[in-house]
């Protein structure tokens, strides 16, 4: 469904801050497939979203969504179809809106009132039962400025708003890695649920191992603008922690994983 080839990247080219990270990126993504990645520090992971979501351009070589070529399809085309969650819990949701209108904002997307406050009442029972089944009492916090939640609770917020019309693609950017352990796990899950329910193809990147090995049917590795490591979906059922590391050890490839990769693992 998502086809990435022979794309190039470099960033600040002829100056002295240039970055040549990508110099031949190949990847296809299946329909349905849950894909996690993992990368140590500027390995281009982020990058790959940005490209995939038209956020930045690729110097060269294309991206096709459904055999279509997107490649020159501007990020708020692309937003029609792709969801995408980021890092920062403030990114993702309005603080100075209620839950219900962030929520009536997500569910407009693209239309051309989609960026007003109003809410269709027709609309609230709908957003009253996703969160609901989010299980955080969000459903009896729908009037409150959104700036008044916790981190966690506006994480699950960006989750839903990013998927209450069902993206044909996710995108996961480190969702939990701002959170604490215990929030991250809630989020995961949460995540784990949602994605399984509306059947969502979705790739999802993680500083955590343990996630990226737990959740999803197919692990891509970056490292230094390329994918060093694609595991599928027989293989990562009886992955480990400890067997990846063996895999990286075998291929003289430790220096992949960074510190904070390394830690997640403990
Ligand atoms: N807009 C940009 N302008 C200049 N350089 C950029 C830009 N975006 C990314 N880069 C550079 O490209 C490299 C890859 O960045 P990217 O954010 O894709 O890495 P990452 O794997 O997501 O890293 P991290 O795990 O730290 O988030 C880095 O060296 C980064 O500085």
């Amino acid at each position: 469904m998502l086809k990435l080839e022979h794309v190039t990247k470099t960033f600040n080219r002829g100056s002295a801050n240039e970055v040549v990270l990508y110099t031949d990126l190949n990847v296809e993504i299946q329909e349905g497939e849950f894909v996690t990645i993992i990368g140590s520090n500027g390995s281009g992971k982020s990058t790959f979203f940005n490209v995939v979501s038209g956020n930045i351009l690729q110097d060269s070589g294309k991206v096709f969504f459904r055999d279509k070529d997107v490649s020159k399809i501007p990020e708020h085309k692309r937003s029609q179809f792709i969801g995408r969650v980021f890092q920062d819990p403030q990114k993702g949701t309005a603080p100075s809106l209620t839950i219900t209108q962030n929520l009536a904002m997500a569910y407009n997307k693209g239309k051309h009132f989609g960026l007003t406050s109003g809410v269709d009442k027709e609309l609230i029972p709908l957003f009253k039962e996703e969160l609901t089944k989010m299980e955080l009492g969000l459903e009896s916090k729908m009037d409150v400025l959104v700036g008044a939640l916790s981190g966690g609770q506006r994480q699950a917020l960006s989750l839903l708003m990013a998927t209450i019309v069902r993206p044909d693609l996710l995108l996961l950017d480190e969702h939990t890695a701002a959170l604490d352990p215990k929030t991250s796990d809630l989020i995961i899950s949460l995540t784990k649920r949602l994605i399984e329910e509306k059947k969502m193809t979705t790739i999802m990147i993680t500083h955590n191992l343990k996630h990226a090995i737990t959740y999803g049917d197919r692990l891509l590795m970056f490292h230094k603008g390329q994918i060093i490591m694609d595991i599928g979906k027989e293989e990562k059922k009886t992955l480990t922690v400890e067997k990846l590391i063996e895999k990286f050890n075998s291929l003289n490839m430790l220096d992949a994983l960074d510190d904070e990769l390394a830690f997640s693992a403990n």
